[in-house]
């Protein structure tokens, strides 16, 4: 879909607006889709200025559903010599998010970005759904989109527990599950973009590689092979990807000086310890209640399963 409406001059005025979270700033809907004011400055710039290189990898995910494993992952498998930069970089640094970098740059010239030093392949990850860039971007170059998604359940239990903890006051988690069901909450609807990803990834599937964080839990290495094959850096040693799963999993992560810091992060005003909380599969079962499952469990079914996506419940 080419993006019919750019938010320019009083990028809000004309935009829904919806609150999602009593201390947070309220969403606006561009184009279908909900984002905070200064993430919505950033996705402007990337859509209006970010021309990939035919060479770029493109990491997109919907917010906490993986991004911080998987930037760790693409950034060890593509740039194998150097993977004990994980141990003194934060992933986000490693791997830059597209919006946020654009946004405070300024539009500065994102080429002169050095993501992956040796072998001079730049990495990026991004939150904005494809049905959001047009023809002349991300659609129409040769670069490669590696899209992770998870559990709705689990990443909006995610989702939860990360502001719940960035703010002074408690968020319900009912009136979470509520806005997350109505497609309320940054980068959301949820299930648009997934299927916006899934779609890409059926058509062209040397383009887009759709991963679950559920398979890459359950088989990091398969999965690890599967994403060398897909970058072109294919693996003939099994001890090489026994590696970079052992570097990358969140117990070793956890244990570097960075990710225990609480500064900010370079590109996002978040700690760098804020990333890291449990991980795993299933934990939402320990905060939601049989209603709010039963509740998620009947839109997936709706969104997903209807159009032949068996996933999510
Ligand atoms: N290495 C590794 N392995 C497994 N799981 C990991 C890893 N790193 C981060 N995490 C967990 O991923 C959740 C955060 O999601 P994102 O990284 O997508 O967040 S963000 O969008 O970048 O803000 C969040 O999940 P929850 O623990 O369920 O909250 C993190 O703990």
């Amino acid at each position: 879909m080419e993006s019919s409406t750019t938010p320019t001059g009083c990028i809000t005025s004309s935009l829904p607006e919806e609150k999602w979270w009593e201390s947070d700033e309220p969403l606006y809907q561009f184009n279908g889709f909900w984002f905070r004011l200064s993430n919505l400055q950033g996705v402007q710039q990337v859509l209006e200025h970010f021309k990939p290189l035919a060479t770029d990898v493109i990491l997109a995910s919907f917010p906490k559903t993986g991004t911080t494993w998987l930037k760790s992952l693409l950034y060890s498998i593509i740039n194998r010599s150097s993977k004990e930069s994980l141990i003194s970089n934060h992933p986000h640094d490693l791997v830059p998010s597209l919006e946020l970098q654009l946004y405070k740059k300024a539009q500065v010239d994102i080429s002169t970005t050095e993501t992956v030093p040796s072998t001079g392949t730049r990495v990026f990850s991004t939150h904005i759904p494809y049905q959001l860039f047009t023809d002349h971007t991300i659609r129409s170059s040769e670069c490669r989109i590696v899209y992770i998604t998870r559990n709705p359940k689990d990443a909006l239990n995610s989702f939860w527990h990360f502001v719940s903890k960035s703010g002074t006051e408690t968020w319900p988690l009912e009136v979470a599950v509520d806005k997350f069901c109505h497609g309320i909450v940054p980068f959301g609807p949820y299930y648009d973009h997934v299927l916006g990803y899934r779609k890409e990834s059926l058509e062209r599937p040397r383009k887009v590689l759709f991963v679950t964080y559920e398979e890459l839990q359950n088989d990091t290495k398969t999965c690890v092979k599967k994403l060398g094959e897909f970058l072109g850096c294919p693996f003939d040693k099994e001890p090489e990807v026994e590696e970079i799963v052992k570097s990358c999993s969140i117990e070793t992560l956890k244990r570097h000086e960075v990710n225990k810091s609480s500064d900010f992060t370079r590109w996002i005003e978040l700690p760098y310890n804020s990333f890291f909380r449990q991980g795993g599969l299933g934990d939402h079962k320990n905060y939601m209640s049989a209603q709010m499952i039963e509740r998620i469990d009947a839109i997936t079914l709706e969104k997903f399963h209807e159009s032949g996506f068996i996933y999510g419940i």
